[in-house]
């Protein structure tokens, strides 16, 4: 397992965390597979940068921990950007040493930050679902997140308690970035009126959770059910099935065919739902971003990527 490091206080707890796992395995005499540490030095913050990634070495020595590291050759304030380099970086560190998993220690609070972010950036039902706990990112590779569920509040008291120091991201105070706006400003005022407001968020977020496998599994039924031909794509028409159910079977064949989601709108998706259920007999064609062409017949639709 590659653990993603950045010295803060959630992946110190995580790495620490794995390698006493480890460490018990060991004792044991049970087969633990092997831990790296790995940090991805940004280079924005000078010599603060560096002393975190001599904090995050130092940590994994102390625990006979390999340690990995890389520095930026573009260094830029993008968070998106930022993020994606680090996970590039992830990757090529796992597939490199044979790694199944990447480790990341997002934590409980994390999450419901995030699913404040996109709800106000704007989001379907997949957004309010949060960060996912794994995802696959191919056949041979797994990232996980172990604290997903563990408060932040949690994490830095059980580290105090063992006596585990951790470095502070000076960054993380600032509140120019929008994420950063959302922990510092937002939820604490939410607290002032809604003390629980955390907790009661994220006990949301796994209610929702819920709700998206149950949907996703319909969805991939009615596929299977409705789905005639691949190529052009070509599904029965059906006017029993939710839109709810509908577009979330679209969306996975969206994600199938590797066609551009970006400027599909919610009415988009919404007019696709009606083409099946028998609703827009008046259009027998229309036109979808990304250059998806859809045909409705008496009782078929077919959809084609025109750009092809
Ligand atoms: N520079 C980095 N190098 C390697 N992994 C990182 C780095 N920055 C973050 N990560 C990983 O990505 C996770 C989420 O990143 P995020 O920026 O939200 O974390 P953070 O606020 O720095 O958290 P932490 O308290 O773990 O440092 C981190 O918990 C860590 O596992």
């Amino acid at each position: 397992m590659v653990v993603g490091i950045s010295g803060g206080a959630d992946s110190t707890a995580l790495l620490i965390s794995l390698a006493r796992m480890m460490a018990d395995l060991h004792q044991q005499n049970r087969h633990a597979g092997f831990l790296i540490a790995a940090h991805f030095n940004h280079g924005l913050r000078g010599p603060e940068s560096d002393a975190d990634q001599q904090f995050s070495s130092e940590l994994a020595e102390q625990w006979g921990i390999q340690f990995v590291s890389a520095r930026s050759t573009q260094p830029c304030q993008d968070e998106a950007t930022m993020s994606a380099q680090r996970m590039e970086f992830l990757i090529d560190t796992a597939k490199q040493n044979g790694a199944r998993y990447i480790a990341l220690a997002h934590s409980l609070d994390d999450n419901v930050e995030t699913v404040l972010h996109q709800l106000m950036r704007g989001t379907g039902p997949a957004g309010l679902c949060g960060i996912g706990g794994t995802r696959s990112v191919d056949d041979d590779l797994v990232l996980v997140r172990p604290m997903l569920r563990i408060s932040r509040d949690r994490i830095r008291a059980a580290l105090q308690e063992a006596g585990q120091p951790w470095r502070e991201d000076s960054s993380n105070a600032s509140v120019q970035y929008s994420r950063n706006w959302i922990r510092h400003e937002l939820i604490p005022l939410i607290q002032t009126r809604y003390p629980a407001a955390v907790p009661a968020i994220d006990r949301a977020i796994q209610g929702q959770k819920t709700w998206r496998t149950t949907i996703d599994a319909h969805a991939e039924n009615w596929i299977q059910q409705h789905q005639l031909a691949t190529s052009p794509a070509t599904f029965r028409r059906d006017t029993n099935t939710d839109a709810a159910i509908l577009i979330a079977a679209m969306q996975r064949h969206w994600k199938e065919s590797g066609w551009p989601r970006g400027s599909m709108t919610r009415d988009h998706w919404q007019r696709l739902a009606k083409a099946f259920q028998g609703k827009e007999k008046t259009v027998p064609r229309f036109d979808l971003p990304g250059g998806v062409e859809v045909q409705v017949l008496d009782d078929q639709v077919i959809l084609r990527d025109s750009t092809n």
